[in-house]
């Protein structure tokens, strides 16, 4: 019989990091059941609605879905669809079943998680109809490739990989028909924080170098080098999940200036109070009935301790440049 590998300190920090795909699902499942937005999958990742969480986190997941989907679709409206999508660090998210009812699906949907959360999700996908069907619908030839780390489908497929290992990275997602002269949109929503430095820009440098026309979605912290910021570090550190990566978080440039360290041609970034108030404010309205909130000063806060950065480069010149809010 083989040994068993001792439990390192490194196992348990990437358990907590892994941790946080629940919180995420759980905290969205919580939102969309108030009507904060619509998504018809969640509840097969979570069944139970769960305990009731401040209006406030509502709020900042709603800007936060809100805010990337409005990014992630003018890409894909900008490049027709004739392009490819990666979700890194992807845990339960649920976008391709809403591009699929929207009729927006890239050519191909690639995700990446490590293969622990990618086999459960794998599991979820494989036990519930409403979630398998439309990938195989959407599948032209006999069999699915469904294997407990990898699903591989015409438009859907889903990794278990880590992505500090970038030639691993690299390898599985060719291996899988990454064509790397299509535009390409990298979406990551809190994953590069969880990384150190070296290997969230090795990651961002991999990007820029491997596709000539690409766009890069990053929403994570920022603003935390003031007290509001330490308190978010030390309530993540008292779980065992340490903010590796916290050195980029420190303001809107120092978000940018990753990108632009690291070969795209042009990066933004807003913090999420900022995209709060430039989101189709209609929508914001019926959301602000939907509970009543104490005190907007903790939204606020809360929201400029979040932001949206993207970045570009366009061989192509498809105009990726003016994407925005
Ligand atoms: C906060 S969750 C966010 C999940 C998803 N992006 C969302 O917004 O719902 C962070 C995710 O990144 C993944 N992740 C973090 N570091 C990773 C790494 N080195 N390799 C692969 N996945 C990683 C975690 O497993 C987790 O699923």
């Amino acid at each position: 019989m083989a040994a068993r590998q001792p439990f390192t300190d490194t196992d348990t920090a990437d358990e907590a990091v892994r941790a946080t795909c629940d919180d995420a699902t759980i905290c969205k499942r919580f939102a969309t059941s108030k009507g904060y937005w619509k998504d018809s999958c969640l509840q097969y990742f979570v069944r139970n609605v769960g305990e009731r969480k401040a209006p406030e986190i509502n709020r900042g997941y709603y800007a936060r879905v809100k805010g990337v989907n409005l990014l992630l679709d003018a890409f894909l409206r900008k490049t027709e669809c004739q392009c490819q999508v990666i979700n890194l660090g992807a845990g339960l998210d649920t976008t391709f079943w809403r591009l699929k009812e929207q009729n927006l699906l890239p050519k191909k949907f690639f995700e990446v998680d490590f293969p622990t959360v990618v086999a459960r999700k794998i599991h979820y996908i494989k036990t519930k109809p409403p979630l398998s069907k439309p990938i195989i619908d959407m599948h032209s030839a006999d069999s699915l490739l469904l294997e407990p780390h990898v699903l591989d489908s015409d438009r859907y497929c889903i990794i278990g990989a880590d992505l500090r290992d970038i030639s691993n990275l690299d390898d599985k997602l060719k291996k899988f028909q990454l064509n790397t002269e299509l535009p390409t949109l990298f979406l990551a929503e809190c994953v590069l924080v969880y990384m150190n430095p070296s290997q969230s820009c090795n990651l961002v440098h991999w990007a820029a170098e491997t596709f000539h026309t690409a766009m890069f979605i990053n929403y994570e912290q920022v603003n935390m080098s003031d007290r509001f910021g330490q308190v978010m570090v030390e309530n993540l550190q008292r779980r065992q999940c340490s903010l590796a990566g916290v050195e980029a978080c420190q303001s809107l440039d120092s978000q940018k200036e990753r990108f632009l360290a690291a070969g795209w041609e042009q990066a933004n970034a807003l913090d999420m109070m900022t995209v709060y108030s430039i989101l189709p404010q209609d929508d914001v309205a019926r959301i602000e009935q939907l509970e009543f909130l104490d005190e907007r000063e903790l939204l606020q806060q809360l929201l400029q301790h979040y932001c949206i950065c993207w970045a570009t480069k366009d061989k192509l010149n498809l105009g990726l440049s003016q994407l925005a809010f």
